[in-house]
């Protein structure tokens, strides 16, 4: 799925935090987006995923505009297209870590078959991310990082054409780190593209670009 940004600005009373940033990340591949802490990429993250407007400019997602949307529709286009993976995920204490890696699918009557595929994603990138034996138990038993993976987990639950990433791995140990990127590649590989938040060189060197915030623009990192 291909993202695109034109032009876009953003600035929180008379403060700016970054303008004219251009991007274009075309379908299958895996961006870094780096930066000081504060520059503005969880920011510049919440517009990609039409959680917050920006303040010019246009944002494009599979060729559908962001632009002039309702908060509505644009959670509308959210859940359909757009994974979104918080830093921490909010989570259902109570229920189990499969049972919370699964609420984005009440959200939309599914088919049986739908729910199906659903499942074996949910199996097959479990084992993945080294979380599938602990499906059974209830999330607040979980540790942190165990936690940081359901939520990357959930947020692949529905099969979608974006990955909006931010600071997915800031609670994990490097072999984990590599369960996450090896995830993100396998993703990737079937034409998913990811824009992924970090601090982490592990994770921005396995990505095919990489950008950073730097005096309120975005610049191409070689
Ligand atoms: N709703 C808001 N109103 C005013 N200022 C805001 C708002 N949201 C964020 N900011 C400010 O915008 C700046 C950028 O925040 P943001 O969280 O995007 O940075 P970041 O690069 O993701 O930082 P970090 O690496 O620490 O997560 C911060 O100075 C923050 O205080």
């Amino acid at each position: 799925m291909r993202l695109v940004l034109e032009n876009v600005k953003k600035e929180y009373k008379d403060t700016l935090l970054f303008q004219n940033i251009q991007l274009r990340v075309p379908s299958g591949e895996m961006v870094a987006l780096q930066g000081r802490s504060g520059v503005g990429k969880s920011t510049l993250l919440n517009l990609v995923a039409g959680l917050e407007k920006p303040t010019s400019g246009e944002i494009q997602v599979n060729g559908i505009s962001l632009s002039g949307k309702s908060m509505n529709e644009l959670s509308s286009i959210r859940g359909k297209e757009i994974g979104y993976i918080a830093q921490n995920s909010p989570m259902i204490p109570k229920l189990t870590a499969l049972e919370n890696a699964k609420v984005p699918l009440w959200l939309v009557k599914q088919k049986s078959d739908e729910e199906a595929a659903a499942m074996q994603r949910l199996f097959h990138f479990g084992d993945l991310l080294g979380v599938a034996h602990l499906f059974e138990k209830r999330i607040e038993k979980l540790s942190g990082g165990e936690a940081q993976r359901i939520g990357i987990l959930r947020a692949l639950v529905r099969n979608p054409g974006l990955i909006v990433a931010d600071e997915p791995t800031s609670a994990l140990d490097d072999e984990s780190v590599e369960q996450v990127i090896a995830c993100f590649h396998h993703i990737r590989s079937q034409g998913v593209t990811i824009i992924v938040a970090t601090h982490s060189a592990q994770i921005a060197t396995r990505c095919d670009k990489r950008y950073r915030i730097t005096q309120s623009e975005l610049v191409s990192v070689p």
